[in-house]
């Protein structure tokens, strides 16, 4: 009948459009084929630089061609007189460059997104279509009557029943793409433009990580050109919620974004560990700017008598104290970051000092007054030996001062000495030195910065030399470390809460690079140079009008750079602190602490942001109250607010816990609302730890094929995890984690162990929030005392308690 028949005519369609996906792949690889057979022989720049920018071409497209295997079409939407266009992961277009798929970033797919009954915006009908591998298992009708259509139906869901399937599939421990059933308000985030702050506040589960993704990949698509250049860096709250995204992005056919967490934003640390949580508070207090930048100050020292004084085989020179005090002022005021501004100080001190030496020098030739003519002529034979011939110009004078101090400079002694006034320093060396003096931080910490003191001061002791307790715990006592090195620092074990600093450091050290930056500055020159021989030849030889993706003449020249392996944008970027960002995403925005938002916005001067996040969910206690609070140091207002209110994850009957728990967070919060129900009961169960496994094994059982998500409280996780040893895994069929680990993440099933545990942690009932809302079908609470009051519409259905202190 008619269905049978829309199929049939719908798999015509889908079999033509994988047959253009074919020709597509057969193009690509053919086109890459020719382009490397094209061979060595090729040493004419201007054949290899085409060459190359086929070969390069040919080579992402054939992987993007990969990607979009699953799913190539989903959609269809007729928009009148007969006219339907069909949405799909990619465009393509037939022999006759006519458009047959529209990519789902492009304009014309948009109605496909934002149609509602009561704004259809011209579409009839919008059609999801489901396949599998090539086939078409079913089709999902939605007809826009206007008539029939009221004004509450403007909330309605679009797509729900395409949506509601798309929701019931069991989780893998990955994310998903969801580019097939995009909700218009989600819609609305996605294709917001790139100029300027976004930020996307929603409860648990409305899909703000699943939107700022494909908001990457839009993004990508729209602005290819700045993007792909400048690059787009996705900051997830940890490693394991990085590896359950890191997905979407490819198989949205996007591989250059950086992921990254904050520990990843300094080069060259990797920080994984957090402080405890009232030292990662003072660490993220943007008042730590100004002790590092008093740190800085206090390592441009003055001698500690009246003169600098420098012994020499038996010679000493002098420096009055008040003139190193004068060059001191001298090179703090060129503003120049340390290391750079250290020159200039090491040059005039060594200039006086040169200057002293050849004043002892012509005292010396004074005494000759004294001496028997023979005596002096001798004497004056010997110094001219030492000394350039006197000359009274003065410009020659100048000339054997600096000649003098070049000499002085090879002196260990006069090094020495330099470096205990203005040392040259790595932002590891001051942190770790800064985070070790309690007697330094004492003194440097700025007014109002409370508590310092809990800083930590590393101690030496751990077996392999790292301090065993890395918090401070006792009186602020003891100089740790001394007599460390740069290296020692440098494969300290930094914490997440030690990035910003070490980050804030480097901008006030800077790194004496004069000489890379000319060689920088001759490679731009030369890049430039390419670039325009490059556009040339794309212009003669029609690289730009095979309709592949669209490539710069810049990307062209970067893939000829001086014939080496061109580093993607992506391995650059991570590469480089000081690179600047074409558009930054943070996710789970709220657990930034003030000093790690000032290390972000460095890394995007042109404050193009998405920031995504629920301020009711901050787990961190450095983390947000408030969204001002964090942006409006650098955005001053200047930024926009959408809300996702609709959760997609938690059913009504779990979301009916999790709403007391919010509830306890503030009771003027309310949760979003869930647009699945007629899930099974959530429960309370009371057992020991021995019982944990067997209750989990009922979860597992009860799900089928899926994920059970074991969530525990800091204290009982240890013991909890011994009893999952294969469970660390975010693709295993069990994964035990802290509240902190499973924020953004999602299971099938949930046990939330040791719920009054959990409450008890700084932020307890965050915590306990974020902890019952990551199940997709069912929740299970373990507790092994009194079922905490806020959970009291849980009823404990069984009582398993064999050892009740066990939990
Ligand atoms: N339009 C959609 N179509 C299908 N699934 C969706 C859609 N929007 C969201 N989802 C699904 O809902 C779940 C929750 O999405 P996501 O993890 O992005 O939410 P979140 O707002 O980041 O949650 P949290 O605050 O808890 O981290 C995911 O499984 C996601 O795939």
């Amino acid at each position: 009948m008619a269905i049978r028949q829309a199929v049939k005519l719908e798999q015509a369609k889908v079999t033509m459009l994988y047959g253009r996906l074919d020709a597509a792949r057969d193009k690509a690889s053919q086109a890459l084929k020719t382009a490397y057979a094209a061979g060595s022989e090729m040493t004419i720049a201007r054949e290899r630089v085409e060459r190359e920018a086929m070969a390069a071409d040919q080579a992402r497209r054939l992987a993007q061609l990969h990607a979009v295997e699953n799913g190539l079409v989903f959609g269809r939407i007729d928009l009148g007189e007969g006219e339907s266009t069909y949405v799909g992961r990619i465009g393509l277009r037939d022999d006759d460059h006519e458009s047959v798929l529209i990519d789902w970033r492009a304009p014309a797919a948009r109605p496909f997104y934002v149609a509602t009954p009561s704004d259809p915006g011209g579409v009839v009908r919008r059609r999801h279509i489901h396949t599998r591998e090539r086939t078409v298992v079913g089709l999902d009708d939605e007809v826009f009557d206007l008539e029939a259509m009221t004004d509450g139906d403007r909330r309605t869901l679009v797509g729900e029943a395409a949506l509601l399937a798309a929701l019931r599939k069991g989780r893998t421990g990955r994310m998903s793409d969801v580019v097939a059933t995009i909700q218009s308000e989600q819609d609305r985030v996605i294709r917001a433009g790139l100029a300027g702050a976004l930020v996307v506040q929603g409860g648990p589960g409305t899909g703000k990580t699943v939107a700022a993704l494909h908001r990457a990949a839009y993004l990508l698509y729209t602005h290819r050109d700045t993007l792909e250049r400048r690059g787009v860096l996705v900051v997830g709250p940890n490693p394991m919620f990085l590896r359950y995204i890191g997905q979407v992005l490819p198989s949205l056919g996007e591989t250059q974004v950086v992921l990254a967490t904050v520990g990843e934003l300094f080069p060259g640390v990797k920080a994984v560990a957090r402080d405890e949580p009232e030292v990662s508070v003072v660490k993220g207090d943007l008042l730590m700017a100004g002790l590092v930048e008093a740190a800085v100050a206090d390592r441009q020292r003055l001698p500690q008598g009246d003169h600098l004084e420098v012994e020499l085989d038996g010679e000493v020179l002098r420096v009055p104290r008040e003139v190193v005090a004068r060059i001191r002022e001298r090179a703090r005021a060129v503003r120049l970051a340390h290391n750079m501004a250290r020159k200039l100080f090491v040059t005039e001190l060594l200039r006086e000092l040169a200057a002293d030496r050849a004043r002892q020098f012509d005292d010396a030739t004074a005494l000759t007054n004294f001496m028997s003519e023979a005596q002096a002529a001798a004497f004056e034979r010997e110094l001219a030996e030492e000394l350039a011939p006197a000359d009274d110009d003065a410009e020659q004078r100048e000339r054997d001062l600096a000649a003098d101090a070049r000499d002085l400079w090879e002196l260990a002694p006069v090094r020495r000495a330099l470096d205990a006034l203005w040392p040259e320093l790595t932002p590891e060396q001051l942190i770790g030195e800064l985070l070790s003096d309690a007697e330094a931080l004492e003194r440097l910490s700025p007014e109002g910065l409370r508590w310092w003191h809990v800083l930590r001061v590393p101690e030496a002791g751990g077996a392999d030399g790292w301090p065993q307790d890395r918090a401070f715990t006792g009186s602020a006592a003891g100089r740790g470390r001394e007599g460390w090195g740069r290296d020692d620092w440098a494969a300290f074990p930094w914490t997440v809460d030690d990035v910003p600093l070490l980050d804030e450091a480097a901008e006030l050290l800077g790194q004496d690079d004069s000489a890379r930056r000319r060689t920088e500055r001759r490679e731009q020159a030369e890049r430039a140079e390419r670039e325009l021989f490059a556009r040339e030849v794309m212009q003669v030889s029609g690289v730009a009008d095979l309709g592949y993706e669209e490539m710069s003449a810049g990307m062209l020249a970067d893939r000829n750079d001086g014939g080496g392996a061109m580093l993607s944008t992506a391995a650059r970027a991570m590469a480089d602190r000081t690179w600047a960002y074409g558009h930054v995403i943070v996710d789970e925005a709220q657990e930034l602490s003030p000093m790690a938002w000032r290390t972000l916005m460095r890394r995007v001067p042109a404050k193009s942001l998405t920031v995504v996040g629920d301020i009711a969910q901050t787990g961190s206690a450095a983390g947000a109250s408030a969204w001002g609070q964090m942006l409006d140091p650098y955005l001053e207002g200047r930024w926009r607010e959408e809300r996702l209110l609709v959760n997609y994850r938690t059913p009504v009957e779990i979301m009916d816990v999790a709403r007391d728990v919010l509830h306890l967070v503030d009771p003027a919060l309310e949760p979003p609302e869930s647009v699945r129900s007629g899930g099974d009961a959530p429960r309370a169960v009371r057992c020991g730890l021995e019982q944990l496994p067997q209750l989990v094994a009922e979860e597992a059982a009860a799900i089928g094929e899926g994920q059970v998500g074991v969530v525990v409280s800091d204290g009982a996780y240890e013991a909890v995890a011994e009893l999952f040893p294969q469970a660390r895994e975010v693709e295993g069929p069990v994964v035990v984690l802290t509240v902190t680990e499973s924020k953004g993440l999602e299971f099938d099933a949930v046990v939330v162990v040791d719920p009054e545990g959990i409450l008890a942690q700084p932020q307890g009932a965050r915590d306990l929030y974020v902890a019952v809302t990551r199940a997709t079908r069912r929740l299970a609470v373990a507790h092994g005392g009194a079922l905490p009051a806020v959970l009291g519409n849980l009823q404990s259905k069984e009582d398993r308690l064999v050892d009740q202190s066990a939990l």
